[in-house]
């Protein structure tokens, strides 16, 4: 990776600096065995009820789908865990320390919330090894990084999640050659540099083929257990192969939740999710 090919990246794209954070926080405090914590959470846009009483509990190393309607508050929801939107009441703890709704954006990605986005925003001039090593690297840690070299501890924590997201033979790839599929784990790899506790995925399998579901499935069921990860996803295919617990979500509040067959066969979730 050359340091102007970088600069000219950090030039035209905000976007690095998410990518930049330092690794989670040394505070967070899951010792009741859950992650986060979300309670009577209410939102407005211009006086129409985005987010309604939303009660929400992950437990550490779960994996959770969410799904619901257009318009059911499932974004809103990700903006307010991520510190984008602030409620206008309710309570959001990430563990049972750290109160989100005092928590700035960049220091709740430090603490350990990470958030991939649909679109994958990978930079495509830089191989796959370099997308991961930037992804590491700390703000003030990459230009050291582009001078020093990387340390084999480094490197060794690029290989393992280069194998984790199934790229390990596209190290010296660019990542603007890459698949859509691909450019997606790649995206959840950049994500996974950062260490962080709990994931948020938004609509991965958008765009996918069969094969790529399927091996997206792998790769988040995979990361349960280590990390916690909350899926927001509409293909149903997708969720039941992944989801032990799929929560509905419904005008801003919780339908339901369940497992998928508990969704499916439940008559509120017919009536105002599935149109039945
Ligand atoms: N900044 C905003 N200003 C005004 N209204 C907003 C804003 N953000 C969201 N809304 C409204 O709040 C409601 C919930 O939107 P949100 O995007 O959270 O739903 P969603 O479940 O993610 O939908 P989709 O599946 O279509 O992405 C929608 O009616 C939306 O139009």
């Amino acid at each position: 990776m050359s340091f102007g090919s970088v600069l000219e990246d950090l030039r035209h794209r905000d976007k690095v600096f998410d990518f930049m954070m330092p690794q989670a926080s040394a505070q967070l405090d899951v010792s009741k065995g859950y992650i986060l914590y979300l309670e009577d959470i209410s939102v407005s846009f211009d006086g129409f009820k985005a987010i309604n009483d939303l009660n929400l509990y992950i437990k550490e190393g779960e994996l959770r789908c969410i799904i619901g309607p257009n318009g059911a508050g499932k974004t809103t929801m990700m903006d307010i865990i991520t510190g984008k939107t602030t409620p206008d009441k309710g309570s959001a703890w990430f563990g049972q320390r750290l109160n989100l709704l005092n928590m700035s954006e960049p220091q709740i990605a430090e603490a350990g919330i990470g958030r991939k986005f649909q679109k994958p925003t990978v930079f495509e001039e830089h191989t796959v090894f370099d997308n991961l090593e930037l992804a590491m690297a700390g703000d003030k840690q990459v230009l050291s990084l582009l001078f020093a070299g990387l340390s084999g501890e480094q490197k060794d924590r690029i290989d393992e999640v280069m194998t984790l997201i199934g790229l390990q033979d596209c190290r010296y790839e660019r990542a603007g050659s890459l698949s859509h599929g691909q450019k997606q784990w790649l995206e959840i790899g950049m994500l996974l540099m950062q260490n962080p506790k709990l994931l948020l995925v938004d609509e991965p399998v958008a765009g996918m083929t069969h094969q790529e579901m399927d091996r997206t499935a792998e790769l988040l069921n995979s990361l349960a257990g280590r990390h916690s990860v909350v899926v927001v996803e509409h293909d149903m295919d997708f969720v039941r192969s992944i989801a032990r617990t799929v929560t509905v979500l419904h005008q801003g509040s919780v339908l339901m939740e369940g497992t998928m067959d508990q969704i499916q066969n439940d008559a509120k979730v017919k009536e105002v999710y599935l149109g039945e």
